[in-house]
């Protein structure tokens, strides 16, 4: 299916506001344990960044899966999200043998190459609900074949920008970016969203959600360093509270964008996740 016309716009709908809704008889375990897991000293903003929005969009405990190297610098910065040590996938093995940690996220800030690689090669063989983003598709650029068949029909949203889409699907990259990311997810076997102004969310049988289609959500001040990553901490967030991907990239796609054009100039990256609270007031929550 490549037909451009055939899509969606991604509107926050009343059943995804429900989804969001916490009743009163639920407890913290009843709305998931997100991991996000950092790169090493020096590089763990990002991880912090998408740590800190999976929390504000009401996950119900977050953990820092973080190298020994690091584990002051996120202490000192972090206090309701939890921190566990993970050097090496032998760690990673650890965490995911407690099948409560149920949302992943890896990537922002965590570093190129084989222990990436071997990373996500662990979460999605636990079939454990995951974000790829930033690090990891770049580590799978030389072989992308070898990601698609890693990810074929797991719960995973991938988020590329437009150059980490390039890397991986070169030959998609002229193309109309609907259309585009409609082919990738297809190939890919999963969710994509592929970021931009206009935000693209494909599924793998070839549904598509587009954001911002006439314009008139414009949020030209996400457009600074650690919003991508913001991004992927919310759809890491949803997927643990028991959001299916689709669902999770639209759902975060709209709280993403609201936020940017509700702050406005000026923005930076720590300031979007703090915006949930005043748009989840204004929405019924
Ligand atoms: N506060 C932090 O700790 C931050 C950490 N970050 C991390 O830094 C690492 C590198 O990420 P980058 O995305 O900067 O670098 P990458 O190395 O993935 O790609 C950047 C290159 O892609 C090109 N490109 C083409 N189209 C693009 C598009 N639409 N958007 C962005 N770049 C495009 C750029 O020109 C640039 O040369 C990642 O691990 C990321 O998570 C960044 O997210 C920034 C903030
Ligand atoms: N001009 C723009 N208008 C609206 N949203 C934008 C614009 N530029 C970037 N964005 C959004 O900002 C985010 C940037 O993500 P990304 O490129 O991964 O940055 P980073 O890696 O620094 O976090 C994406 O959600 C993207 O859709």
């Amino acid at each position: 299916m490549d037909d451009a016309q055939n899509w969606h716009e991604i509107t926050l709908t009343a059943e995804r506001v429900e989804a969001l809704r916490k009743r009163a008889d639920q407890h913290k375990y009843d709305h998931g344990h997100a991991v996000v897991l950092s790169g090493g000293a020096g590089r763990t903003g990002a991880a912090r960044l998408a740590g800190r929005a999976a929390l504000r969009i009401g996950t119900g405990l977050v953990t820092l899966g973080v190298p020994g190297s690091a584990q002051m610098e996120v202490a000192c910065q972090e206090t309701a999200i939890m921190l566990r040590r993970v050097d090496d996938p032998l760690a990673l093995e650890s965490l995911l043998a407690d099948d409560r940690l149920n949302a992943f996220c890896i990537g922002p800030g965590f570093g190129v190459g084989e222990r990436c690689r071997a990373c996500v090669a662990l979460i999605c063989g636990a079939n454990r609900s995951v974000v790829l983003d930033a690090d990891v598709l770049t580590s799978f650029s030389d072989d992308p074949e070898a990601l698609f068949a890693l990810v074929w029909n797991r719960p995973v949203v991938m988020t590329p920008h437009k150059g980490e889409f390039r890397r991986l699907f070169p030959d998609l990259a002229g193309a109309d970016p609907r259309v585009a990311c409609r082919k990738a997810a297809m190939r890919a076997g999963c969710t994509i969203l592929l970021k931009g102004s206009e935000t693209s969310v494909a599924d793998a049988d070839g549904g598509l959600g587009v954001h911002n289609p006439d314009g008139k959500r414009a949020a030209p001040y996400l457009a600074t360093a650690g919003s991508g990553d913001v991004l992927a901490g919310m759809i890491c967030g949803l997927l643990a509270r028991g959001f299916v991907p689709v669902a999770a990239a639209e759902t975060a796609a709209w709280l993403h964008a609201e936020a940017g054009r509700r702050i406005g100039a000026g923005l930076i990256a720590e300031d979007l996740p703090e915006a949930l609270p005043a748009i989840f007031a204004e929405i019924g929550l």
